[in-house]
């Protein structure tokens, strides 16, 4: 949504998380009437100021907002319908009213005393600050909705029925629609806005009953809901037109889209609101980590589900010695300068420098149920890598399983996550590279991947792909480029012998001995002596 005029609408329903998600600062809130009791009244008018909350609504957790609004009868009411004198021209009393569509200005709260009161129409001389009479029927629901309300009212049971099914005359209850809903009972799902059924509940046109004690015409929001920009309107929803002509808006692209519901399949927490229907995972994922959804057919499709690939190819392990020998900035230079590990992933000795065939984890923050999996896989020559779906820095991984892993002829291990028992770590010579020491636990809980593709701090690392790993950090040298990769690193070690023997015995500057002089000249860098410099270069 921009920053535009907001759109007229009968619904109710924005709680603060709907604000938080789906607003864009300055966006101006609207908001319906809502019963003195009842589902409805819990959902509440507030505005946003900017992008990160609210306006000034009730704490967060609390959707009741100051400017909610009420409808409720007087006492003079209750007194007579307690007498069985409700006569028929009593009618509920409407405090602090406000016009359905009228919008509330961005950054203010919808309050009675700023109400601007009707133009038009049976309530037109409602005033802020006064109590007014409404007709039961009320002039609420927008034009568009006439006709559905006349329909829906032809349905309601006579009023001496509704006053014996009442259970507490007393009191201002909204009395539930009349009829149920096709799809199971409409209690408190329905209330929560789940499924279909609600789409149903909101239209008149569909031939249910909507209105309150006051014969206001009730609405409820998706919550659900998702606000798209109104460009992507066109389309959106099959639902689209007979919606937008509910809400007495035109019914074209044009049509705002928060007006419409989320198709089939929308997640039901709202946090993940704006996250894409998915499939429903079989897996346990406890919602951490988002999936990324590769296509099928794509030769790393499998990543979407848990597996453990026993099989791998290594890279020769002649190759992966000779890598290690070079170390990490020579065999980073040698590759063209690819291949480097960010430098977020840091080793916890100094001066280990080693190489081996990646082992690859997957696995869930604070989860290190994969790492006793992966073990079973390791074998000579091997460095284990683990990566988790989404940060974490738990110690996953300590003592114990380096004393599993060196039994195995592990070589090292680098991480993305936390390691803990380091000092254990440095005395029994297992080299780490991990982006944290930290002594958190971890569960063993969330299934994860063994030997798929992952990445570590920017660096894609396929299982048997040759990790280096040194002071200088860690850099990947692809299984199918090692050769080329240590023919490379070969070439560039002996000319960097040589210059350092140039640089050593003092014959030669490498900027004689590289040419960079000319280019020195060529970017228009100029000698000045101290007198010229302090002369300002003149
Ligand atoms: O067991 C764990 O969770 C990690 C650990 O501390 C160890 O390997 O020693
Ligand atoms: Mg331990």
């Amino acid at each position: 949504m921009g920053s535009g005029a907001p759109v007229p609408s009968a619904h109710s329903g924005f709680g603060n998380q709907d604000c938080q998600q789906n607003l864009a600062p300055g966006t101006g809130v609207w908001f319906a009437v809502s019963g003195s009791t009842g589902h409805a009244s819990r959902r509440a008018p507030v505005a946003i100021r900017d992008g990160s909350g609210h306006g000034r609504g009730r704490a967060s957790g609390d959707q009741r907002p100051r400017g909610r609004l009420r409808l409720a009868c007087g006492r003079r009411d209750r007194r007579r319908h307690a007498a069985g004198r409700a006569g028929h021209g009593r009618v509920p009393e409407l405090r602090r009213a406000r016009r359905v569509g009228q919008p509330v200005a961005a950054g203010q709260v919808a309050r009675g005393d700023q109400a601007d009161p009707p133009r038009r129409g049976r309530g037109r001389g409602i005033r802020p600050g006064r109590r007014h009479r409404i007709p039961r029927s009320g002039r609420l629901p927008p034009a568009g909705e006439r006709r559905g309300r006349r329909a829906a009212r032809r349905r309601l049971p006579p009023r001496a029925a509704h006053r014996r099914a009442h259970a507490h005359p007393h009191r201002s209850v909204q009395r539930r629609p009349p009829r149920r809903r096709p799809h199971g009972a409409g209690g408190a799902r329905a209330r929560a806005g789940h499924r279909r059924g609600q789409l149903g509940r909101l239209l008149p046109h569909e031939g249910r009953d909507h209105r309150g004690a006051a014969g206001v015409l009730l609405r409820a929001p998706p919550t659900r809901a998702v606000r798209l920009p109104s460009r992507r309107a066109a389309g959106h929803h099959r639902r689209l037109r007979p919606q937008a002509r509910g809400h007495g808006v035109p019914a074209g692209a044009e049509a705002h889209v928060d007006l419409l519901h989320r198709p089939r399949g929308a997640p039901r927490r709202a946090a993940q609101a704006q996250r894409r229907p998915q499939p429903r995972s079989r897996t346990r994922d406890d919602g951490r980590g988002v999936h990324a959804l590769l296509p099928p057919g794509h030769r790393d499709a499998c990543v979407n589900r848990p597996v453990i690939v026993t099989d791998i190819a290594r890279a020769d392990a002649a190759t992966v010695d000779a890598l290690a020998a070079h170390g990490v900035a020579t065999v980073h230079e040698a590759m063209g300068r690819t291949g480097l590990v960010g430098p977020g992933i840091r080793p916890i000795q100094d001066g280990a420098r080693t190489a081996g065939t990646a082992v690859t984890v997957l696995q869930a923050p604070g989860d290190n149920l994969m790492i006793h999996a992966a073990i079973e896989q390791c074998r000579a020559g091997d460095i284990l890598v683990v990566a988790t779906t989404s940060p974490s820095t738990d110690g996953a991984f300590g003592d114990l399983f380096a004393t599993a892993l060196t039994a195995r002829g592990v070589r090292g291990l680098v991480t993305t996550g936390g390691v803990r028992d380091i000092a254990d770590l440095r005395d029994m010579g297992f080299p780490v590279w991990s982006r944290a020491v930290h002594a958190q636990g971890t569960v063993k809980a969330t299934p994860g991947s063994v030997n798929v593709p992952i990445v570590v701090e920017g660096a894609v690392v396929h299982a048997g792909d040759v990790v280096i790993a040194d002071d200088d950090g860690v850099v990947v040298v692809p299984r199918a480029s090692a050769e080329a990769a240590l023919a490379a690193a070969d070439a560039r070690v002996a000319k960097e012998s040589a210059d350092r023997e140039a640089y050593g015995s003092g014959r030669e500057l490498s900027l004689d001995r590289k040419g960079l002089r000319p280019l020195l000249a060529e970017l228009g860098v100029t000698y000045l002596s101290q007198a010229e410099y302090d002369d300002g270069g003149r």
